[in-house]
């Protein structure tokens, strides 16, 4: 897939729907943060030089040898592509919000089925990525540390004996690895047992952020637990660790799902009902709206309330109907209230479409 058809198709291998405890776990990301040595980090970078990382990183991903074990990542420059077709790969997950700023300076290399990428010129020179649908911290990090292995072979990375990665943040010398999951809580929401455990996620070394990573707000009941620490800890301990207390987070979600259906059944159903109605027949939708009803469709999806909507046209829906991508779709600038009535079209269209297969 070239770059134009990823920010034509809203769908991305990681919100499939697929992979283990997908009823919760809507995807995990592995990253780790490398900087080239006897470079300055990129705040401080001339265009120059932020154009030199480019084409080291260009030149590395292009290796053979490296072709041969990762597969083959096109180099983007952010300068090459339109403003909604930036913002659309910020609505993917396939690059963070930062990567905008400045973007004349950046690049971004990614593979073909959108699992893997580098964002060249972020926080770092490096930002290595694997996105995977449900619980795949493993297999991102594996991923993740053979892209890893394939750069280095041709790449001088910063790197200190005693510190390991070196990186522009020291919150993430050492591994430079964050590994999160992007969970969907409905139940201890509704429930009211969100906060305790959220608190309780602080005093285990991991933090908690909102649907599109540091400083955005969790929406739709999606929120994304990482670890805090990146120094100290091997990357394979950090995994374990957000893989069992994810567990625990699992187990406390079904419960409190199983409790609602027990013990609140017609009210569950009926909030369930009431999304999908709406989501069927409303005009006008803002965004907010649509999250939240799209969370109460795919609690009703997983507890088998609704049963002709795969779980997959959820996400697809969360991202197509983003600012961005509803500018894509129309073809047109869209003032706020336009887009509240496409987003309201674009939904009905797309439920009543999957209604009849
Ligand atoms: N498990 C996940 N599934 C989908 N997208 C994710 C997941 N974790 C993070 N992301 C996305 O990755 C981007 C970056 O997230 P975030 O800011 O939390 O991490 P970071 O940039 O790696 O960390 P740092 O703040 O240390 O630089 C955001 O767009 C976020 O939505």
């Amino acid at each position: 897939m070239s770059i134009k058809e990823t920010v034509s198709e809203a769908r991305s291998q990681w919100m499939n729907g697929a992979g283990p405890e997908a009823d919760i776990v809507i995807s995990s990301r592995v990253r780790v943060a490398r900087n080239l040595a006897h470079l300055p980090f990129p705040h401080l970078l001339s265009r120059e030089k932020a154009e030199q990382v480019i084409r080291a990183v260009e030149a590395a991903v292009g290796n053979e040898e490296l072709q041969r074990r990762v597969g083959r990542l096109a180099v983007v420059r952010l300068n090459e592509l339109t403003p909604v077709e930036r913002q659309i790969l910020v609505e993917k997950h396939l690059i963070s919000p930062d990567l905008l700023e400045n973007f004349e300076r950046k690049a971004v290399a990614l593979r073909d089925d959108e699992v893997l990428s580098v964002m060249v010129n972020e926080e770092d020179h490096l930002r290595l990525q694997c996105l995977l649908p449900g619980l795949q911290l493993e297999e991102a990090w594996k991923l993740v540390n053979g892209l890893d292995d394939g750069l280095e072979a041709t790449l001088d990375y910063a790197f200190d004996e005693k510190l390991g990665y070196l990186t522009a943040c020291p919150t993430n010398v050492g591994t430079g690895m964050r590994a999160s999951v992007m969970l969907h809580l409905p139940g201890l929401v509704l429930v009211n047992q969100i906060r305790g455990v959220l608190a309780t996620i602080g005093k285990l070394g991991l933090t908690v952020r909102g649907l599109y990573g540091e400083g955005t707000e969790a929406a739709g009941n999606l929120f994304q637990v990482s670890n805090q620490i990146t120094l100290g800890h091997a990357e394979e301990d950090i995994i374990a660790n957000l893989i069992s207390v994810t567990r625990q987070l699992l187990a406390q979600e079904r419960a409190a799902r199983q409790a609602l259906y027990r013990e609140r059944k017609e009210q569950l159903e009926d909030r369930v009902g009431r999304a999908y109605g709406v989501l069927k027949h409303a005009r006008v939708m803002t965004s907010e709206e649509a999250m939240r009803l799209f969370s109460d469709l795919r609690l009703g999806i997983d507890l088998g309330i609704i049963k002709n909507i795969p779980v997959s046209l959820i996400m697809e829906l969360m991202v197509l109907t983003r600012p961005a991508f509803l500018v894509k779709v129309t073809g047109r600038d869209l003032s706020p209230v336009e887009r509240d009535v496409y987003r309201a079209q674009l939904i009905r269209r797309k439920l009543s479409a999957a209604q009849q297969e």
